[in-house]
């Protein structure tokens, strides 16, 4: 389970402060996929980065399986994993090499670290890859390649930032199936995504984030009740609207 509680931070920029993200609040328990979307600036990185620790938010806390991320930042890197649209891997080492340096990283067994390897190569169709220099891959095998190394040390939480940037449907695909994986082995899944019409078929929940402020929050059915809005782009453009008029 994934608990954010009234997260601040601010920034200073030029003679002013931006407050990126205010008093943002959410939970995302096991086994649900959570759309945590918002437009340009919305608040989003800065979120995910006070959540694995990266910035030291200003007031509130992020806690992973109870365990906050001030108090103790390595046992909580431990229990996330973070698949980003601009992971890169290192060139010269093979898949193989790569994934078993990153299992290594978090201290998993070696026996296990091979045997999640395998598997989960298997799962995503890259175990031809395992011996191949990863710098030889193409953009969609490097992709399968970073989700397996997501979860070598088995998170009981994903963070998944812009997952189907840049990829063909067959990528954005294989994207939605290693999703309703983490689901179906009870993974708690935060999703950041400009692509809403994906968000509305991939997240059983979902968080309308704008100006660092959680503006709307449930599911598909609570928010077209909320907004007399059925599709989460139109929510948004009001949303905007309402916020710059
Ligand atoms: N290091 C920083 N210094 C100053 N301002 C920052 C910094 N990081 C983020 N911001 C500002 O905080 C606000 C939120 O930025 P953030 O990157 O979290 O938004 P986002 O929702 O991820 O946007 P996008 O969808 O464009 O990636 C923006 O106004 C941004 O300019």
């Amino acid at each position: 389970m994934l608990k954010v509680h009234s997260l601040v931070k601010s920034f200073s920029v030029d003679a002013g402060e931006v407050r990126a993200v205010d008093e943002l609040s959410f939970l995302v328990p096991k086994q649900e996929v959570y759309g945590l979307l918002g437009p340009n600036g919305a608040g989003k990185t800065t979120t995910l980065r006070m959540i694995l620790g990266l910035l030291d938010p200003d007031q509130g806390y992020a806690e992973v399986e109870g365990i906050r991320t001030a108090q103790d930042p390595i046992a909580v890197k431990s229990r996330l994993g973070f698949v980003s649209a601009s992971d890169g891997v290192y060139p010269w080492l093979s898949v193989r090499e790569m994934l078993l340096y990153f299992a290594d990283l978090y201290a998993v067994d070696p026996d296990v670290a091979h045997r999640r390897a395998e598997e989960l190569s298997g799962m995503m169709g890259i175990e031809k890859l395992l011996d191949r220099r990863a710098g030889t891959l193409s953009t969609g095998q490097r992709q399968r390649v970073t989700l397996v190394r997501g979860l070598i040390h088995d998170p009981p939480v994903m963070l998944l930032d812009e997952p189907t940037r840049g990829l063909d449907v067959v990528g954005v695909q294989t994207i939605f199936e290693y999703i309703d994986h983490l689901r179906d082995v009870g993974k708690a899944v935060v999703v950041c995504t400009h692509r809403l019409d994906e968000a509305e078929r991939l997240c059983d929940r979902f968080g309308l984030l704008h100006q660092g402020r959680l503006q709307y929050e449930g599911t598909m059915g609570e928010l077209r009740a909320a907004t007399h809005r059925e599709h989460l782009v139109d929510m948004f453009v009001d949303l905007m609207s309402t916020a710059t008029a």
